[in-house]
């Protein structure tokens, strides 16, 4: 089985028809299904929130649903999407306050819970809070918007954060999320990502299953040195 996973952003999907959208992009070949919430306070956009996500739950969705909360405070949001049918939600660990505690909400809930660190988020924030950790989303743009370009720093940044996680000896898995395309996943998997983020590259185009397989095959090129 790949150790890589594919979870199409659904920032990018047609929202008048989102669980068609969702059925289509699970029949293509999608490991998760990624759930962006905004805010428009944390982050300027504004999206969906936890009815719409139990709609999908009740409409039938049969892989994981990742939350992404970019909302400011957090805690309410993670019981909310928990009670929704989330399976994984994270958080941007500014976003809260408590840090601890907002994670420790998410283990509560029996969802994997993760933090998520903006391009320019220091790896400090992961100190005393690593072992709690199911995954480390990674932000290779600003969050708030689809359709923007990788942030060619982000891959230092991953192999730093393959490190801290290597020590910790926990399998963490790290996502990448933003400007994921089929001609850069190779290079950011070989940088130590193993979860990919892709709304535009998937969304934007007309046959899903085409791009997740080329997506797939430049994993299976994958160096694991
Ligand atoms: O969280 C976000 C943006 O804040 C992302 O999930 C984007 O939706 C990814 O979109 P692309 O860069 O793949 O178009």
């Amino acid at each position: 089985m790949s150790p890589f996973l594919i979870a199409p952003s659904i920032l990018s999907a047609n929202f008048a028809c989102l669980g068609n959208e969702v059925d289509k992009v699970i029949a293509a070949g999608a490991d998760l299904v990624h759930f962006d919430v905004m805010d428009n306070h944390y982050v300027p956009n504004l999206t969906v929130g936890p009815l719409v996500c139990q709609s999908l739950v009740k409409h039938g969705v049969s892989k994981p649903i990742d939350v992404h909360l970019m909302v400011e405070p957090v805690d309410q949001m993670i019981e909310d999407f928990a009670a929704a049918g989330a399976n994984r939600i994270s958080f941007h660990p500014e976003a809260t306050r408590h840090l601890d505690r907002s994670l420790q909400l998410i283990i509560d809930s029996g969802c994997e819970a993760g933090v998520v660190l903006n391009p320019a988020t220091p790896l400090h924030c992961l100190d005393y809070i690593i072992n709690k950790l199911d995954f480390i989303l990674m932000m290779s743009v600003n969050p708030g918007f689809g359709g923007q370009q990788f942030i060619p720093q982000t891959l230092e940044k991953i192999r730093k954060v393959k490190q801290r996680v290597r020590d910790s000896g926990k399998p963490i898995r790290i996502q990448i999320d933003g400007g994921v395309k089929v001609d850069n996943i190779r290079s950011i998997a070989e940088a130590g990502a193993d979860t990919f983020v892709a709304g535009s590259a998937i969304f934007n185009q007309p046959d899903y299953k085409l791009v997740i397989d080329q997506m797939r095959a430049e994993l299976n090129k994958v160096n694991m040195a």
